[in-house]
């Protein structure tokens, strides 16, 4: 008996003296399970979460929207100036995408803020709804392939390319817009007028060598992951571009021609019926903007330095985009 009590109370003893063991340990592993969790930056301070539509805030009553927010299934990765604009507002007609409005960089300019701040950054989906952004500068950010490579393997990507030419001649028009005082187009274009030497440095023309960007995205991504998009026949064509970009997405064609008109004033395809609105919408001024007259031989020598680059790129695509 003596020795059975003795033994339940070494037992108990076990017990008792095992608690201050466990006590520690727990809390232990509680702390090193943050710490870890903050060493891979999921601890940091939620940014506010993106506000909900009028129609989901009344749905709730006032309180969140349902569904949830995930990091997008699809993401339009350029090019700047390409038609990512008209392109987004077009997807966002579907019932089956939700978009983020404005476009978030953060997998050029705000990583460090982490996935968790990314995702509370995306709009409310239901089940059956992808989750989309738009941010054309991801095309030429050289680690943002291998960002969204981590954050998924799987994640769609769509490209909308124009003759590299127009484009860099939009993009300086957009600059032009903000600051009227900035050098020719053809003096920045060229680093010797005389010999014809092109600058690549400058960003205008850099971002047209489609080829170069292409190639670095392909390291991480497999070419059956990315969608290219004709920035010209999204104009000359807006609802056969959306057939195959809705096929792509593997969402039913429900974005057809019935959904656009051409808006002669404008001189752009409109929407007949945007997102949230029952009313005929345009995209806004500095989208569809006149360019300033540039001298057709700077034009031919830019479409002369392209033209290599852009053959390297329809081998790529198996695309002709037929801009030579
Ligand atoms: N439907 C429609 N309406 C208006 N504009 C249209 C449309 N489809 C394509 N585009 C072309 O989109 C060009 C702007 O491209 P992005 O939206 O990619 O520009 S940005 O990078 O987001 O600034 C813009 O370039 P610019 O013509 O130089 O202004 C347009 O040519």
């Amino acid at each position: 008996m003596g020795g059975s009590r003795g033994g339940l109370a070494g037992q108990l003893g076990g017990l008792v003296r095992a608690q201050p063991r466990a006590s520690l340990g727990l809390p232990m592993l509680l702390l090193g399970t943050y710490f870890f969790y903050c060493l891979t930056g999921s601890c940091e301070p939620l940014p506010p979460a993106a506000p909900e539509r009028p129609e989901e805030q009344a749905a709730a009553g006032g309180r969140a929207g349902p569904g949830s927010r995930r990091f997008p299934q699809a993401i339009i990765v350029g090019v700047k100036k390409g038609g990512t604009r008209a392109l987004l507002e077009f997807l966002r007609a579907h019932p089956a995408v939700r978009a983020l409005g404005a476009e978030p960089h953060f997998f050029d300019r705000g990583y460090e803020k982490g996935l968790r701040w990314y995702r509370n950054l995306m709009p409310r989906t239901l089940e059956g709804q992808i989750t989309m952004e738009k941010t054309p500068s991801y095309f030429v950010t050289k680690e943002a392939p291998k960002r969204i490579y981590n954050m998924s393997r799987d994640t769609k990507l769509i490209v909308v390319v124009r003759n590299p030419v127009t484009r860099a001649i939009s993009d300086y028009t957009q600059t032009l817009s903000k600051n009227p005082t900035i050098p020719s187009f053809q003096a920045l274009a060229f680093k010797n007028v005389s010999t014809g030497l092109i600058d690549t440095t400058w960003s205008a023309v850099r971002i047209g060598i489609y080829a170069k960007h292409l190639d670095n995205w392909l390291q991480y991504f497999p070419l059956s992951k990315f969608l290219f998009v004709s920035g010209e026949r999204l104009v000359s064509d807006p609802a056969g571009e959306m057939g195959r970009v809705q096929d792509f997405l593997g969402l039913k064609r429900v974005v057809t021609d019935k959904h656009f008109y051409f808006n002669e004033t404008k001189g752009f395809p409109c929407l007949k019926k945007p997102e949230g609105s029952s009313r005929p919408r345009c995209l806004g001024k500095s989208k569809g903007r006149p360019h300033p007259k540039i001298h057709g031989q700077v034009i031919q020598r830019l479409q002369e330095f392209y033209r290599p680059f852009n053959m390297k790129f329809y081998q790529m695509t198996g695309q002709d985009f037929g801009w030579d």
